[in-house]
């Protein structure tokens, strides 16, 4: 897979994919299968953004997927070339028909585009897919707008998504993902307490721009060295025994005991156990652990961990 970062000129006519994607979730997947079907032997293209539009206006927001791990999930669909594009000022402020005519028509050349049904675009987000449809056909190209995929009630979406995460319901933002919500990051160090109290935890030093999941402990699985272990993991600012407000993520994989400093590691998240709490003592926190870790040994009924 190519991935550029500025539009040249195209010889061929290929199938385009436009959109943010964060997440890759069931409702981008649909979309992904529809460019695939209509590619027809065409190169599959997507044109998309390094930065999210929405945090050149002054939100802040924080990702499902950082860019490599987006990249990733465009080279398992076997897209050919991404547009990796900074939406800056300029972008921004580009006519809705000047991004139809230079850079869809004059430049990629599109034979077929596919959108999702809320797609917007051009200065001010004055485009949308109906507009975007009408013009390309009076170009002779076609488009297709993928309707909105549903999870139960909800129309799934990027920003749900999100929301689900910081409020702690991994269980239903893993549904609309469809697959577990995950963290990567290397195993650093950290006040060596956790191999004190019978409970060692990796310290998992991760990308900022990454979305977190509510303060809380959580089942998870973590995956080190392509083998994955049953885990449980604490988000937070560990008030019992620290006063600093920065967020950590620390892991105790169960049935493991070795030395992971420096690895890199996967943490995927599947169920909220409960809230992080301020106890009175090191022992209250040490019992705690221990019950935490007994319930997921008998959720996942393996009494011999
Ligand atoms: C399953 C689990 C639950 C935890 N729950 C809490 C908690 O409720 N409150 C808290 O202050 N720290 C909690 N912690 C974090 C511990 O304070 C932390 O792991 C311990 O201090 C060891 O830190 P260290 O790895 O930096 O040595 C939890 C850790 C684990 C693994
Ligand atoms: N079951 C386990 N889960 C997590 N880390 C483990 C486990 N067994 C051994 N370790 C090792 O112990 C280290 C954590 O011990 P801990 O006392 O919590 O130190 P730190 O404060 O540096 O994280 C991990 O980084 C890892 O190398």
């Amino acid at each position: 897979m190519n991935v550029y970062e500025m539009v040249a000129k195209r010889g061929d006519t290929p199938a385009v994919a436009l959109g943010f994607f964060d997440g890759f979730h069931i409702g981008h997947k649909k979309l992904f299968e529809v460019l695939d079907a209509n590619a027809r032997g065409r190169k599959k293209v997507v044109f998309t953004f390094k930065n999210h539009p929405d945090n050149l206006l002054g939100f802040n927001i924080k990702y499902i997927l950082t860019n490599e791990e987006r990249l990733e999930f465009f080279r398992n669909y076997s897209i050919d070339d991404v547009y990796f594009i900074e939406f800056n000022k300029k972008i921004m402020q580009m006519d809705k028909d000047r991004f139809i005519e230079e850079i869809l028509i004059d430049k990629l050349n599109v034979s077929v585009v596919v959108v999702g049904y809320d797609f917007t675009f051009g200065y001010m987000a004055e485009g949308d897919s109906k507009y975007l449809c009408e013009k390309l056909h009076q170009f002779g190209r076609k488009c297709i707008v993928i309707d909105p995929v549903m999870y139960q009630e909800h129309i799934v979406s990027s920003t749900l998504i999100r929301r689900l995460i910081l409020e702690g319901n991994i269980k239903l933002a893993n549904c609309m993902l469809g697959f577990n919500f995950f963290i990567n990051g290397t195993v650093k160090r950290g006040n060596r307490l956790g191999k004190k109290i019978g409970f060692p935890t990796i310290n998992i030093k991760f990308d900022k721009e990454k979305i977190v999941p509510r303060k809380g402990v959580y089942i998870t699985n973590t995956i080190i060295d392509d083998k994955r272990y049953l885990s449980i993991t604490n988000v937070g600012t560990n008030p019992t025994v620290s006063a600093s407000e920065n967020i950590k993520i620390e892991t105790h994989i169960l049935s493991v005991d070795k030395n992971m400093y420096g690895k890199r590691v996967k943490i995927e998240f599947i169920d909220f156990v409960r809230e992080e709490k301020k106890f009175s003592n090191i022992d209250e926190l040490k019992n705690q652990i221990a019950k935490d870790v007994e319930y997921v040994k008998t959720l996942f009924c393996k009494a011999n961990i």
